[in-house]
């Protein structure tokens, strides 16, 4: 929905948006391009926690069972996060642009007789993108993910950090539902300040194909704020949240919850 509302102008809100696609495209409109990303989080989460949790390590000299009694500072937390941001998003961006690419299609399930969709699916989406974009098609909107994650993602960890901390007694281990509590709102904290620039992205993926080219990311944000109005950069906002909560809830949970049992 977040793609369909970013990069078209064709919705109203939120639910008008769900009402049509359900419409045209009945209930499988809404897992379009979901079988990808699914397979995708494996790889970018254990790039993203790997590299925060070994740059905090070389950082801080501590391991993770010293952490308690030493928290690291702040500073530390952020830029461990950055660097996890940085690169998880040479890992994310291929799949999100096939992802972006396979949500916006909105053509009606095919029926006999009607002309396919222009791509059948991720595979055929990613090889499709290869032959006629060339292989760096595949990285179109790369940079826009990677200012979008780099920053964002400093203070996704920085904010778990920081409220894990009001609500854990010093020196102590947080309890699950700190941990779930704290993932959910640092989820959000970090789709907030992601947003304007998501926006950005999903628009440079899209270009090359029927919609308009931009000269480059600067050009995408300064036309489609004259077009549409500063609104623009918020748009998907709310969906962003609403998915944030419980999926950033989960995955602070599973690393809290590898890390002790591995030891
Ligand atoms: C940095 N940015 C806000 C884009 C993502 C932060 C959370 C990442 C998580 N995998 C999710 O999909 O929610």
């Amino acid at each position: 929905m977040q793609v369909r509302l970013q990069t078209q102008n064709t919705y109203r809100g939120i639910v008008d948006c769900m009402v049509k696609t359900y419409r045209h495209e009945s209930l499988l409109g809404f897992f379009k391009g979901m079988s990808f990303p699914i397979a995708s989080i494996a790889v970018v989460n254990s790039v993203l926690f790997g590299v925060y949790s070994n740059t905090l390590l070389v950082l801080t000299a501590t391991s993770h069972q010293e952490r308690r009694a030493q928290p690291p500072s702040y500073t530390h937390v952020f830029i461990a996060g950055c660097t996890g941001g940085f690169l998880q998003a040479y890992c994310l961006a291929p799949f999100d642009l096939i992802k972006v690419r396979l949500q916006n299609q909105t053509e009606p399930r095919a029926q006999p007789g009607s002309p396919p969709p222009q791509y059948r699916g991720p595979v055929h989406c990613a090889a499709s993108i290869f032959q006629e974009e060339g292989p760096r098609g595949l990285f179109r909107g790369a940079w826009a993910l990677t200012l979008r994650d780099t920053p964002t993602l400093g203070i996704y960890f920085a904010t778990y950090e920081w409220l894990c901390r009001q609500s854990t007694p010093d020196g102590q281990n947080p309890s699950s539902a700190t941990v779930l509590v704290a993932g959910g709102f640092a989820g959000i904290t970090s789709w907030v300040t992601a947003t304007p620039l998501d926006v950005i992205k999903s628009r440079m993926q899209m270009a090359g194909l029927k919609q308009r080219e931009y000269q480059g990311m600067l050009d995408c944000m300064v036309s489609s704020a004259r077009q549409e109005g500063l609104g623009v950069f918020f748009r998907g906002l709310t969906i962003n949240s609403a998915r944030a909560f419980p999926v950033n809830a989960v995955t602070f949970l599973s690393y809290e919850y590898l890390l002790h049992s591995w030891g």
